[in-house]
């Protein structure tokens, strides 16, 4: 069988230290025939000798350019700017189906080169999403929120690992715990932020989508901590869980941790706030000092819990990359998006 020469290139964000697939995925690829190549990263968490060892191919960060034409270039997050027109096949999270900022150029680019994205949000099984980093993303979004409202989240923050964040969270726990809501919190997401918030030792209320049909503001607004975890299409008719005049008083609202963070688009369930915040400055402050309401949305909260999040995403993708040949199963499901959005777009 077709065996596609799979292209694991190195992330654009200085920041990104996630791999798609770990070695010893890679490893069991290439004895079912694959051909892996493997850029060179300052930054990946997995060092490229381990890819080496288990025998990859390596090339040099962004040769992907000039990768041979049927090859797969996988990643995680966006492409770098150039070069202007994508030929290959791409396989990360390009965020651009939903207006998103910049994702009409991005499509663009594949338009005018003729290149194919298959989105790893849109591989779906009878419409359930296969692949994600949904769990961690839900892990790290809590566990920022709650160090935020116990005054331990002071400056920049960093790749880390779970045992180190997890001593964080239990020595911290207050005599009197947390009020915090999960929305979503049957999800990967809600799920991964409803267990960081047990260890932390809140009180967790647990919502999804049956218990914001009819929104309850004062209850919802009663809880210290929130954690917003749903997929939201925009479409759905959902009104908005926390808006700008949810800053006036009462509330006992102190900390938003935005997991879903579609900040930019429409489907933004927190419209309170409009943009993405970062590692360099995680905490973004509404209201005023003396009762503030503290959003945090970081768009890559699966990056600080790199090892982890990269053998969980490998674990779910690696499966699928033998329908990729004949864009079979979940692929053909992303494909059919990228056609809707590139040809009809
Ligand atoms: N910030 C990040 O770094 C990061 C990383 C990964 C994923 N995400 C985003 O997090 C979101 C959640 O991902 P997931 O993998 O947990 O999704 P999921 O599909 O596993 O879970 C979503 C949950 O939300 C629920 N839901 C949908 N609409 C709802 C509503 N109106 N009210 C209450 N609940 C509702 C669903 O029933 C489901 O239980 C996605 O938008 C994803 O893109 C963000």
């Amino acid at each position: 069988m077709t065996r596609p020469h799979l292209w694991i290139r190195a992330e654009a964000r200085p920041t990104e230290q996630r791999v798609p697939i770990v070695p010893a995925d890679a490893a069991r690829l290439i004895a079912d025939g694959f051909e892996v190549t493997v850029e060179e990263s300052p930054t990946r968490v997995v060092p490229i000798e381990e890819y080496v060892a288990v025998g990859c191919r390596t090339a040099p960060a962004g040769s992907w350019e000039n990768a041979p034409d049927g090859a797969v270039v996988v990643g995680i997050k966006e492409l770098p700017d150039h070069p202007a027109d994508l030929r290959h096949t791409h396989v990360f999270f390009a965020h651009a189906y939903k207006g998103q900022e910049g994702a009409e150029e991005v499509l663009e680019r594949f338009r005018r080169g003729g290149g194919e994205l298959l989105d790893v949000e849109y591989l779906t099984v009878g419409g359930k999403r296969v692949v994600a980093f949904g769990f961690w993303a839900g892990y790290v979004g809590a566990a920022l929120a709650v160090l935020h409202a116990r005054g331990l989240l002071t400056g920049p923050v960093e790749p880390m690992t779970r045992d180190a964040l997890d001593a964080r969270l239990r020595e911290s726990t207050p005599g009197t715990p947390e009020r915090a809501l999960v929305i979503g919190s049957r999800g990967r997401s809600g799920t991964g932020a409803t267990e960081a918030l047990g260890v932390a030792g809140c009180a967790v209320t647990r919502w999804d989508r049956a218990d914001t049909a009819e929104l309850d503001r004062a209850a919802m607004l009663d809880h210290e901590i929130l954690v917003n975890c749903v997929v939201s299409s925009g479409s759905d008719g959902q009104e908005p869980f926390v808006r700008p005049e949810d800053v006036d008083p009462p509330r006992r609202l102190r900390v938003v941790g935005d997991v879903t963070c579609d900040v930019t688009s429409a489907a933004n369930l927190i419209p309170l706030n409009t943009a993405i915040t970062t590692w360099d400055e995680p905490v973004r402050r509404f209201g005023t000092d003396e009762h503030p309401l503290d959003v945090i949305a970081i768009d890559n909260l699966p990056s600080l819990l790199p090892r982890e999040a990269s053998e969980s995403f490998s674990a779910e993708l690696t499966p699928l990359l033998p329908d990729l040949a004949d864009r079979s199963g979940p692929w053909a499901a992303s494909l059919e998006w990228f056609r809707r959005h590139v040809h009809d777009g």
